[in-house]
């Protein structure tokens, strides 16, 4: 990653949230869509320690919160809605059209709860329970993941930030049945309208959309089946060592994502990928091989439509690092370039390559770091998303999630929190 202006939650200056421009693709929903705005909280989120620079040489730091200048936006949320979604068609997991969420993204304090052992019908979108690695715990349950456990130490009945110790871990699955939660079954009709969505999209294949020299989405590319499988890889990984934690810098700012990082990881703190988490030495686990694949095919997926489109193809790569951010209510990203990996990954134009499951969200792109300039599009769960080439230094991010949008299949199979998965892959 490089550049993230993931928005802080501490810090001055405003989300600066304006008017979108509208990109004319024959895919956009002409309804508009109010940007979120951070009218909620009196403490704007901030832009990243390099917002100064507009340059894209300087904007080197992933985490950067790459919003506009406060004086050009002094009233946010007064602004004008965002420009149309793009929106080619529903995900195999998503059959409800669900609106794009225009709630406010800044009323969720990214400072840990209490330790809660509530069920994920909760409303509280902070669930960064202490769960304790299987090695920390010594206890797995029988599907041998590790269960909640009781937080060692005192600390007042509080769990500890997940960037500062590594017995928090923040589980994306609660399980609901382990602690008396009610699990709410999913309508027969609304079952029916997901059977149906799947064969109508294994019959017509995933819809691919090029949305610029270089930026490919593959809607509902991910089938549920497999959607199901990493969101329990994830949970799985997310709760041991190197797991789910809650990224920050060192004047206690923080992002609003709790995030993992696979293969390598990504320091927010000096923009750097490293070996070690420094927060808490934690090594990142491994990217499972089939998540190789999964990554392999879907480029070249997007290369054969490409390749028909006569347009330039995206270049392949072997992914060393995948970024995994889980967006509760609230979550978001601020606009940013990914330009820590290498020198050489960068020049060739080797893709970032995203993987979207659970809610809805908005993913802003440009070529500036202007969010008034950006085009919009609508992830949903099982879309991919891939930016490499000419595309690979965009300036990107996610201003909401709609967090209850994602299907009930996926979450009752899997206890998912109401909140969005992301996977991004690179090469370093
Ligand atoms: O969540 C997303 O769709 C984007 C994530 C992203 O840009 C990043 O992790 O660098
Ligand atoms: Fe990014």
């Amino acid at each position: 990653m490089s550049g993230h202006p993931r928005n802080r939650s501490a810090g001055g200056k405003p989300d600066g949230r304006r008017k979108q421009t509208n990109a004319g693709s024959p895919t956009q929903l002409k309804p508009k869509i109010k940007v979120a705005s951070d009218e909620s909280s009196g403490s704007a989120s901030v832009d990243h320690k390099d917002d100064s620079s507009l340059t894209g040489e300087c904007i080197s730091n992933k985490m950067s919160s790459l919003t506009p200048k406060p004086d050009l936006n002094p009233h946010p949320q007064e602004k004008s809605p965002l420009p149309p979604v793009k929106h080619a068609s529903p995900g195999r997991w998503n059959f409800q059209p669900t609106p794009v969420s225009s709630h406010s993204t800044d009323n969720v304090s990214e400072q840990p709860k209490s330790v809660s052992t509530s069920n994920s019908d909760s409303k509280d979108s902070n669930h960064l329970h202490p769960v304790l690695s299987k090695s920390q715990q010594g206890i797995e349950s029988q599907d041998g993941i590790a269960e909640k456990g009781k937080q060692i130490g005192d600390n007042g009945g509080k769990p500890e930030d997940g960037d500062h110790s590594s017995m928090s871990r923040f589980d994306i699955c609660p399980k609901k049945a382990n602690t008396g939660g009610v699990k709410l079954k999913p309508s027969l009709h609304a079952k029916n309208k997901e059977k149906r969505n799947q064969k109508k999209l294994a019959a017509e294949g995933p819809i691919i959309d090029i949305l610029r020299p270089g930026m490919v989405i593959i809607k509902g590319y991910i089938s549920s089946d497999d959607q199901v499988k990493m969101v329990k890889t994830c949970r799985e990984l997310g709760i041991g060592d190197g797991g789910f934690y809650q990224p920050g810098y060192s004047d206690g700012a923080k992002l609003h994502l709790k995030m993992m990082c696979l293969g390598r990881n990504w320091d927010p703190q000096s923009s750097q990928y490293v070996d070690t988490r420094p927060t808490d030495n934690s090594k990142p686990p491994k990217i499972p091989d089939y998540f190789h694949d999964m990554v392999k095919k879907a480029i070249q997926v997007s290369n054969v439509h490409i390749q028909k489109n006569k347009g330039k193809t995206i270049p392949s790569m072997l992914p060393d690092i995948c970024i995994v951010n889980f967006y509760t209510k609230g979550g978001k990203l601020g606009l940013h370039q990914d330009k820590d990996e290498s020198r050489e990954s960068l020049n060739r134009g080797l893709p970032v390559v995203s993987f979207s499951i659970g809610a809805n969200a908005e993913f802003l792109y440009g070529d500036e770091r202007d969010i008034e300039k950006a085009e919009k599009v609508k992830l949903e769960s099982g879309d991919v998303l891939i930016f490499g080439g000419e595309s690979r230094h965009i300036f990107h991010g996610v201003p909401s999630i709609d967090p209850d949008s994602a299907s009930k299949s996926l979450l009752e199979a899997t206890d998912l929190l109401p909140g969005r998965l992301n996977l991004t892959f690179r090469q370093f």
